[in-house]
């Protein structure tokens, strides 16, 4: 069986003088209680999370949640007070520190939210240099460095420096950049957050065009949950270094594990994370159907479809009827109450 790319097991990340003290046999002793007396902080706590190859895996929590704290530790930046990340299945504070750095350097990407682009070169030597710090010759790397230029849309460009180009161009240049080196697993730290919406927007559709062409395993920073939405496979939402829940956007929305989780879900633009299969209802023995909708289809995108009110609809998986929904049980969905049954 393949390994999870990336794996923590009770992972702990504390800060102050007495940390160590709280840590037996490799793991958390003590409760948050007990830390915060010591003057210890708990930046990370408890964490045990997979992420499978190929998936875009989002952490989101408000600030000070320790976001940050745990990609350091998922990236090999810094080595967790308890607890393991496995990397592949091996643990990757285990590894010398040689090693380490070739890990991080062949099979890690990253991009931040300041685009920490060279401000002395330009567009084309900015995303060439991973590849020189890997040593590939000139030719190898110019040649990447155009490549990647114009996969994210900047190709004409490759001479301007990073004053000249507006913060969505530079932070398409962080992208090329980090992608330059093909790494397996891509780390992005709230790499949108000094974006206007619009460009948010247009970035996170960026990332969906390019991981539905490169597949890369995907770990995602953000404090907003519709951006989350509508770029992860998985969340884990985070409070007080805490994870309180890993799921689909669905499933956070819809079974909220804790009130936390429910408040942050509240706002979510229910219509386009919801699909038929998460709000239909148990068909009707005798149901004469209207329409069929795909299990699979959001409720954005069929709502039109289910416009007269007494009419009920077959959702279908495959040519087989799953369930039905119609135009009183999505509104219920939509609204956030319990979804009545559908009538015949
Ligand atoms: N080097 C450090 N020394 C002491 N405390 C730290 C350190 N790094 C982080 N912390 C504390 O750990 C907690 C989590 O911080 P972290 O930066 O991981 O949160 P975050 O969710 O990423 O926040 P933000 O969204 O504001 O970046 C905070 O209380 C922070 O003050």
């Amino acid at each position: 069986m393949s390994h999870p790319v990336l794996a923590c097991r009770d992972v702990a990340k504390l800060y102050g003088a007495k940390a160590r003290k709280f840590v037996v046999d490799g793991r958390l002793s003590a409760d948050a209680a007990t830390l915060a007396e010591a003057g210890v902080t708990a930046a990370v706590r408890d964490v045990n999370l997979e992420i499978q190859r190929g998936q875009t895996f989002v952490i989101m929590g408000l600030s000070g949640s320790g976001k940050s704290t745990l990609v350091r530790c998922l990236s090999g930046l810094t080595a967790p007070t308890a607890g393991a990340v496995l990397f592949e299945g091996r643990d990757l504070f285990k590894y010398s520190e040689s090693e380490l750095i070739q890990i991080r350097r062949h099979q890690m990407g990253m991009v931040f939210q300041h685009f920490a682009l060279l401000p002395h070169l330009n567009v084309l030597q900015n995303v060439a240099f991973p590849l020189e710090v890997q040593g590939r010759t000139r030719a190898e790397r110019e040649a990447k460095a155009h490549q990647m230029i114009e996969l994210v849309g900047l190709k004409g460009r490759e001479a301007r420096f990073p004053s000249e180009l507006s913060g969505g161009q530079q932070q398409r240049v962080g992208i090329a950049r980090s992608l330059a080196a093909d790494p397996d697993l891509w780390f992005l730290d709230e790499p949108f957050s000094a974006l206007d919406p619009l460009i948010r927007r247009e970035m996170q559709d960026e990332v969906l065009r390019l991981q539905g062409m490169l597949k890369k395993t995907i770990v995602f920073i953000t404090h907003d949950f519709d951006e989350a939405a509508r770029i992860a496979d998985r969340i884990a939402i985070m409070k007080d270094g805490k994870v309180e829940q890993i799921g689909s956007a669905e499933e956070l929305v819809l079974t909220p594990a804790t009130d936390y989780v429910r408040a942050f879900t509240r706002e979510a633009p229910r219509a386009k994370i919801l699909t038929a299969r998460a709000v239909m209802r148990p068909a009707p023995a005798d149901a004469r159907f209207a329409g069929l909708i795909d299990a699979r289809a959001r409720i954005a995108a069929f709502a039109h479809q289910v416009e007269s009110t007494d009419a009920v609809y077959g959702v279908v998986d495959n040519g087989r009827i799953l369930g039905a929904i119609d135009r009183l049980a999505m509104i219920d969905v939509l609204v956030g109450r319990e979804p009545r049954s559908v009538a015949a």
